[in-house]
């Protein structure tokens, strides 16, 4: 689904964040992404839905070829990816119905439709009933269950989270991580940058470490290795 080959990028101002990244990642599978800070991680992750471009090397998601993809062209690589942050990222004067509503509005779904499925994935994530809500009215835990129902509503192969749970205590982050595992058991790709020991060595995934912009080490039901 997922294959990088030989991937650099280099900043305007000179900081090389990747050094060559070769990786291959296939539909369905769930992969944590660790590494010290400053290592390259979300650099990483911004290649993937175009945040970012490499300076060098070829990404392929979905036979589509990333680097050469002409601007016009990005919506419809990112309909197939959902992302999700460390700090939400929702509208804050929009409620939370409006917030998940609001992709699918974009890509000009009826309607009708977009009812159903919004009340639907916020069924999923088990705020049915805060559909009226707007995000400061809750808890952290509670915003960043919106952010993945608005990432998923339009039913991507990918999911991104970027230390989804760095600013959740751990009771939350294990419920975020709950509905993240389920999400991919209905067979979306997850990547997930974190720097939770706990959860990467309590849920056994494959785990891509990234140190000095390269990937050292690679490992299905890996551990965080790490002390921090
Ligand atoms: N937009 C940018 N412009 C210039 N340098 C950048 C930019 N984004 C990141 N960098 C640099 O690239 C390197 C890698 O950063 P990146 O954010 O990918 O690391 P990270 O592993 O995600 O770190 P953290 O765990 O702290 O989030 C760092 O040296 C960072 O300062």
């Amino acid at each position: 689904m997922i294959a990088m080959q030989g991937v650099y990028k280099t900043y305007p101002n000179g900081v090389t964040a990747l050094n060559g990244i070769d990786v291959t990642i296939e539909q369905g599978e769930f992969v944590y992404i660790v590494g010290p800070s400053g290592a390259g991680k979300s650099t990483f992750i911004k290649l993937m839905f175009r945040e970012e471009v490499p300076t060098k090397g070829t990404i392929k998601i979905n036979q589509m070829n990333l680097p050469k993809m002409k601007w016009k062209q990005v919506p419809y690589l990112r309909r197939d990816i959902g992302v999700v942050y460390q700090d939400f990222k929702l509208l804050p004067k929009l409620t939370v119905y409006e917030n998940v509503a609001f992709a699918l509005e974009v890509i000009e779904e009826a309607p009708k439709s977009i009812r159903r499925r919004v009340m639907q994935v916020l069924d999923q994530v088990g705020l049915k009933n805060k559909a009226r809500f707007i995000p400061d009215e809750l808890s952290g835990g509670e915003q960043q269950r919106v952010a993945i129902a608005r990432a998923i509503v339009n039913h991507p192969k990918l999911l991104i989270a970027d230390e989804p749970t760095g600013n959740l205590d751990p009771d939350t982050s294990w419920e975020i991580m709950k509905i993240l595992d389920e999400i991919n058991a209905s067979g979306t790709t997850i990547i997930m940058a974190t720097h939770s020991k706990d959860i990467v060595n309590t849920i056994k995934k494959r785990v891509i470490a990234i140190e000095g912009g390269l990937i050292v080490r690679d490992e299905h039901r890996g551990e965080y290795g790490y002390e921090i």
